[in-house]
């Protein structure tokens, strides 16, 4: 079925329509060559109509293995070709029948590169998923009743669960966690107990953990108040490590602020500079929001890595406790391990004798 994206401003993009009728999102775009069921179940992406600056997507089909949480998340997809043959030794099925499995509308025959420049131009804006048929008037209409508020709510773990190892004990405040993170502190042998959002601070050090740590998730971090206040009263009293949403969370707890991004960094291909090396780390981002550099005068939080493209901030620590984070996602899945050494970091503040 012929089909269209309309976003806020009117533009309108047309394409071949797979999947249900209509999705409403914020439109954002990944600059990932590769890596796109990653991206669909990235529980970060909850509220969000994706679109894939690289042309050809689905050319190594899906697998189990690369989901990052149980279901995508996303609202919908638009891509330039829908590759429909598949080809690796990994791939259990094409990206067309894992999308109509999961119901997620698909608009392809983009042209997604113009699609991003109108991004770029004009900042991220709400859009439409829709069958060419629809009215214009109708498809903007939409837009109006798009529910993208409370996203972490919609993603966070509803029970408390564990996955046990035999070294650190390690509370994860799931706010949308991706199953690498897991994998990856797991795979250093870190006891996890993973917990819902609005777990309180006495219940999470009740649980004596060795560390805390604050997971990614979807939407302002300003919305998760409650997760504030729950990290205002970790501070000082357990290490904590926190990645993307969680280093936004970090930063407004100790007093810091945040804002939102004109159109994000989403791709795997980031420079960051770690300011204590001079060196430039390639980094998998996804994030809309940022902490801004000049509200953290005045609080215990320096900087510690900037984006090359931007100077945004993108890691912080504590001037003298052993906290720490990153807007990059250090577990890639996709994009490259480079970073995996912050993981050991945060194992070695958990561990090391004081
Ligand atoms: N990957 C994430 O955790 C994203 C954080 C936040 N939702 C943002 O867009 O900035």
């Amino acid at each position: 079925m012929e089909g269209k994206l309309v976003l806020a401003d009117g533009s309108v993009f047309s394409g071949t329509m797979l999947g249900p009728l209509h999705t409403v999102g914020e439109v954002v775009f990944n600059t990932g060559m590769t890596g796109y069921q990653e991206v669909l179940t990235d529980p970060s992406y909850c509220g969000q109509i994706v679109t894939m600056t690289y042309p050809l997507i689905g050319n190594y089909g899906v697998a189990a293995s690369f989901n990052q949480s149980r279901q995508p998340y996303v609202r919908g997809f638009v891509i330039g070709e829908l590759c429909s043959t598949p080809s690796n030794w990994r791939a259990e099925n094409s990206l067309a029948e894992f999308l109509k499995r999961h119901r997620i509308p698909c608009l392809y025959g983009v042209d997604t590169r113009a699609l991003t420049r109108r991004i770029r131009a004009s900042g991220v804006m709400m859009g439409v998923l829709a069958p060419a048929r629809m009215g214009h008037e109708e498809a903007l209409a939409l837009l109006s009743n798009a529910d993208v508020v409370h996203l972490v709510e919609k993603v966070t773990t509803p029970i408390v669960y564990r996955l046990p190892r035999t070294g650190p004990r390690v509370v994860v405040m799931d706010f949308g966690v991706k199953r690498n993170i897991l994998e990856s502190l797991a795979r250093l042998g870190c006891d996890l107990t993973v917990v819902p959002a609005a777990t309180t601070a006495e219940t999470i050090l009740a649980m004596e953990p060795d560390g805390v740590f604050l997971s990614n998730g979807p939407g302002d971090p300003k919305e998760v108040s409650y997760a504030i206040e729950t990290v205002k009263k970790l501070v000082g009293r357990k290490p904590i490590f926190g990645i993307c949403l969680g280093h936004q969370i970090l930063a407004l707890a100790l007093g810091g602020d945040t804002y939102k991004l004109k159109f994000g960094h989403r791709g795997a291909n980031h420079p960051v500079k770690d300011l204590a090396t001079g060196r430039v780390f390639i980094t998998s981002q996804n994030h809309g929001y940022a902490v801004a550099e000049t509200s953290l005068h005045g609080t215990d939080l320096v900087v510690t890595h900037r984006a090359v493209n931007d100077g945004t901030v993108e890691g912080l620590r504590h001037r003298t406790l052993p906290v720490f984070s990153v807007q990059y996602h250090p577990e890639a899945a996709p994009g490259p391990h480079d970073n995996m050494y912050l993981f050991q970091q945060f194992y070695q503040l958990m561990t090391k004798e004081v």
